[in-house]
């Protein structure tokens, strides 16, 4: 029988029984053993689109055909559950918490699904906030997962160290907003990421253009795109563009970012992300073989 839980009465999720479950080595099974690759989605700076981009590759991937994840490691900014338009609290059994479901099938952890109302604010210091993460991922009942996206804290916090050393990441798309300042912040993510093995897979430029409606010509707002050239100081391998589109407002809005067509937009990312997950799946195949 499912309990529900409540962050409100809890320093983490509050699901009765659950601030004294057991040590992970003594559960029957953690999830975790289930999720085939795990792919972080990092801004150096907020309010660049990271949540959005987040939502849109976990969407087209799920169009492909994969079963995909999401776990908003973004607790005191978290805007999944409302790009998605979930509403409703998660629930916990005797194996762990059950993730929430997007419309279409996506699995989502968030503490906004935790939360008595969406805007509560989310004032936990910093161990806090580390603990709740290591348990979104090490107790969240995520079952089959090809691919599960991590929604990364902005910018280079200890939240954001704690995902990168705790979270077996595959690779992270860094996203960045067209201004020069901004694609340097991204530069010290880079870094860092680089600092801590962690293959940078692709660089989004979001609002990085503007289509005109009436002339249907791209209009580069804030200057030539930088992007291109980051990516290519800091070895990224590959690089898209969205536009500012009135559309992904209106639809994030909506609790309907699934809805988006996104085009061949994110093709080059999302490539790319597939290249790194076939190597590690031939790596983890040649290490199971010699035993
Ligand atoms: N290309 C775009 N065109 C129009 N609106 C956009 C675009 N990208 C993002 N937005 C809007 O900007 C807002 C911020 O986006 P989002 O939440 O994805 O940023 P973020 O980088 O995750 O922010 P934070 O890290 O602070 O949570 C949202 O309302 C989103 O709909």
């Amino acid at each position: 029988m499912s309990e529900e839980c409540s962050a409100s009465s809890c320093s983490s999720c509050g699901v009765s029984g659950c601030g004294s479950r057991k040590a992970p080595e003594e559960k029957p099974k953690t999830a975790r053993a289930n999720v085939k690759h795990v792919i972080g989605v990092v801004s150096g700076k907020g309010g660049v689109g990271k949540s959005l981009v987040t939502s849109l590759l976990a969407s087209q991937m799920h169009k492909r055909g994969f079963k995909v994840g999401i776990l908003d490691a973004d607790i005191t900014g978290p805007s999944i559950p409302k790009a998605f338009g979930m509403s409703g609290r998660l629930t916990a059994d005797n194996d762990g918490i059950n993730p929430g479901m997007t419309e279409s099938g996506i699995k989502v952890m968030s503490v906004n699904l935790m939360l008595p109302q969406e805007d509560m604010a989310v004032a936990w210091r910093g161990p806090v906030i580390t603990g709740l993460l290591k348990q979104f991922w090490e107790e969240t009942n995520w079952e089959d997962v090809d691919y599960l996206f991590v929604d990364m804290p902005p910018g280079t916090s200890d939240i954001f160290l704690t995902v990168m050393q705790s979270f077996p990441l595959e690779g992270i798309v860094t996203v960045s907003a067209p201004q020069e300042l901004v694609a340097m912040i991204v530069g010290k993510a880079v870094n860092l990421a680089h600092d801590m093995n962690v293959p940078v897979i692709g660089l989004v430029e979001n609002m990085a253009y503007f289509k005109c409606d009436e002339c249907d010509k791209e209009h580069f707002i804030f200057g030539e795109p930088q992007g291109r050239f980051v990516a290519k100081r800091y070895q990224i391998p590959a690089y898209s563009t969205l536009p500012i589109d009135p559309e992904f407002a209106r639809l994030c809005d909506m609790g309907k970012v699934e809805d988006y067509d996104v085009a061949d937009k994110l093709d080059p990312i999302i490539e790319q992300i597939e290249i790194a997950s076939r190597l590690a799946d031939a790596k983890k195949e040649g290490e199971q073989a010699q035993g």
